[in-house]
């Protein structure tokens, strides 16, 4: 079951995932010994960043380590890459070891301009990081929203939405540029402890709207993601107007 957490501005939703956020990483960290985390890209996820950037001294940065839900399979210094504004919002002004950093390869990265090669790479770190597993029970995945219910790089009716058993797929033809991305596929995000939505504006009424009641993935990819333990939408009053 969802649960919808309803802000009046965009801001002040995003200071209360990031204040939960904190709590979440200290909570793991207490019962494992690390956390998990898995970034978005988007204003929203990219804001939480600097949030947590202001409260740096609050987390143990050696007891972290972050992953990326999506990434543009683009140079190392395109703007658009995911990665790259991680960087500047945060990891680029903490004390955090790199290798803590899972980045998805760019497209001058270590497999050149090979992407399924770069998906199956990004595999493996998971893989690596869970042994006996294929990937890592994250303790909590965050997720930006498109208006067509799109999260991570997985459209409606595309077959990165239908996988049902890779773990990372390369997505070649992305309805929204650029159109080369790696993406973790919902087997993956599903694996997460907690997921959670920040979601901001009308025009992702009716994608919320489809994904706390529990459309089809294929059409709303965003319903097809679920925590094993939460699922949680962060909402500004526009993004939840459609909800009863
Ligand atoms: O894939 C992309 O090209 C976008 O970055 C996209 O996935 C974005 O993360 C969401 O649309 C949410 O964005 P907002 O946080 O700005 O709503």
């Amino acid at each position: 079951m969802a649960t919808t957490l309803i802000f009046p501005t965009k801001p002040e939703l995003v200071d209360a995932a990031a204040d939960q956020l904190i709590g979440a990483i200290s909570d793991a960290i207490a019962a494992r010994g690390v956390a998990l985390i898995v970034l978005t890209g988007g204003s929203n996820g990219i804001a939480l960043l600097e949030v947590l950037r202001e409260r740096s001294t609050e987390i143990d940065w050696t007891k972290v380590e972050f992953f990326f839900g999506d990434d543009r399979f683009v140079p190392t210094d395109d703007p658009d890459r995911n990665v790259g504004q991680a960087g500047e919002a945060l990891f680029d002004h903490i004390d955090i070891d790199p290798a803590r950093i899972h980045a998805m390869a760019a497209s001058d990265g270590e497999f050149g301009d090979d992407i399924d090669a770069a998906a199956a790479g990004y595999a493996s770190v998971l893989a690596a990081i869970s042994p006996g597993e294929a990937s890592p029970r994250f303790d909590v995945h965050l997720l930006g929203m498109g208006g067509e219910g799109h999260v991570n790089s997985l459209f409606p009716h595309t077959p990165a939405t239908a996988e049902s058993i890779k773990i990372v797929v390369s997505v070649d033809n992305s309805p929204k540029p650029p159109p080369r991305r790696v993406t973790l596929t919902l087997p993956a995000v599903n694996r997460s402890r907690q997921v959670w939505f920040l979601v901001a504006g009308a025009d992702r009424a009716s994608a919320v709207a489809a994904g706390v009641t529990g459309a089809a993935a294929q059409d709303w990819p965003c319903a097809g993601a679920h925590g094993t333990e939460a699922t949680v939408w962060f909402l500004d009053e526009e993004a939840a107007s459609l909800l009863d």
